[in-house]
């Protein structure tokens, strides 16, 4: 993409001297996360595929009494592969035949969870208010065709699968929400998850299409560890992360849909800040490229009408507890992030810290268990 910055890290990479960058790194990223070997085979496929593949580790201290509980998660960042004007099936067509490969990817590299981006079977198109073709991309949570879809690939890989849709809920009114579905490795789709903040910034005006979600703040059991999907713009409010944590959840997914000049400045501090207050890890996936719409659309402030949201910057990255963090991917490439993460290292930074057992997290505690 011409005059986007690649990525920060290669502009560190260039510029700082190599006798400083070891020092830059760990004041900026926390302790140096291990640098994953994949396998030969995984990394000429991303090449063929054109796809950044990149891979870290976190480790947790040896424990006497637990084995530690390793898990590897992917996180998927796409651009649209199809104009915006293309016809709906379609589009959701290339983009399931996109992420197959990138999914088939992430399970040479042994990935036990994988996430797509937020809204993933479709343009971010939101910010056109419009309704037609668009709302055409809501799909069944329980048995819509991209569901079936990850259920396939969940059950063939052995992978847990988020994905979330733009889901349309025939049983209550035909309402439209934005949710992640979660299925388990054997398929069974294990619940899902309603964005519960929606944006009403400039562009970012989805509640002409769905309100609030209605599910709070819920967790699922998954055979690797308990999970839990904070979508977009949920990553601004630290206390929707303190409830999925509280609930339970070690991991917390952030599919997004951002622009640069709206909220590159703050994506890699809110979820990395989430993660060391929460004791947890947390995983945000933003989607990259522009897409142009062929209608004018505005953005309510008393500027010009255009075409396109802007630059989104992926840049999907995970944090870990201690409040180190993996580089991010790629600002303007399709990327497979896959990191190892032992989850002992969760209660590891609780019991040092211990945030969670502060005072107020404990009223919050005890209201929540005594008062429902
Ligand atoms: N998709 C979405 O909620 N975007 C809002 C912008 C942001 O959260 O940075």
């Amino acid at each position: 993409m011409a005059g986007e910055l690649e990525s920060l890290e290669s502009c560190l990479e260039r510029h700082i001297p190599p006798q400083d960058l070891a020092e830059v790194k760990r004041i900026l990223y926390g302790g140096e996360t291990r640098k994953l070997s994949l396998p030969s085979a995984a990394l000429l496929s991303a090449q063929e595929r054109d796809f950044e593949l990149q891979g870290y580790g976190f480790d947790a201290a040896p424990e006497q009494l637990r084995r530690p509980r390793i898990v590897r998660v992917g996180l998927v960042q796409n651009k649209i592969p199809l104009p915006t004007d293309t016809a709906v099936a379609v589009q959701v067509a290339a983009l399931h035949r996109r992420i197959e490969e990138i999914v088939e990817v992430a399970a040479m590299c042994g990935v036990n969870i994988i996430c797509f981006q937020e809204a993933w079977t479709m343009p971010f198109a939101f910010c056109t208010r419009e309704k037609l073709p668009w709302t055409e991309f809501a799909e069944s949570a329980e048995d819509g065709l991209t569901t079936k879809f990850c259920q396939e690939l969940a059950k063939k890989y052995d992978m847990v699968v988020v994905s979330p849709i733009l889901e349309r809920d025939e049983i209550h009114g035909g309402t439209l929400w934005n949710t992640a579905v979660v299925i388990s490795n054997s398929g069974a789709i294990l619940g899902k998850s309603r964005k519960n903040h929606i944006p009403r910034i400039g562009d970012f005006n989805e509640s002409t299409y769905y309100m609030e979600g209605n599910t709070g703040h819920p967790v699922f059991q998954t055979q690797f560890g308990t999970i839990a999907v904070n979508i977009c713009f949920g990553r601004h409010h630290p206390l929707n992360w303190l409830m999925y944590s509280l609930n339970g959840a070690e991991i917390i997914f952030n599919p997004s849909a951002t622009i640069g000049t709206l909220s590159e400045s703050l994506w890699p501090i809110e979820a990395r800040n989430a993660a060391i207050a929460n004791h947890c890890f947390t995983c945000p996936i933003n989607r990259v490229g522009t897409e142009y719409y062929k209608n004018a659309f505005t953005s309510g402030d008393g500027g010009e009408a255009h075409h396109d949201l802007g630059h989104f910057y992926g840049s999907s990255y995970v944090a870990a507890p201690d409040g180190s963090r993996t580089p991010g991917l790629s600002r303007t490439r399709d990327g497979l992030l896959v990191v190892e993460m032992d989850l002992n290292l969760c209660r590891q930074v609780s019991d040092k810290w211990n945030f969670k057992v502060s005072p107020i997290i404990k009223k919050c505690l005890f209201l929540r268990t005594n008062c429902v």
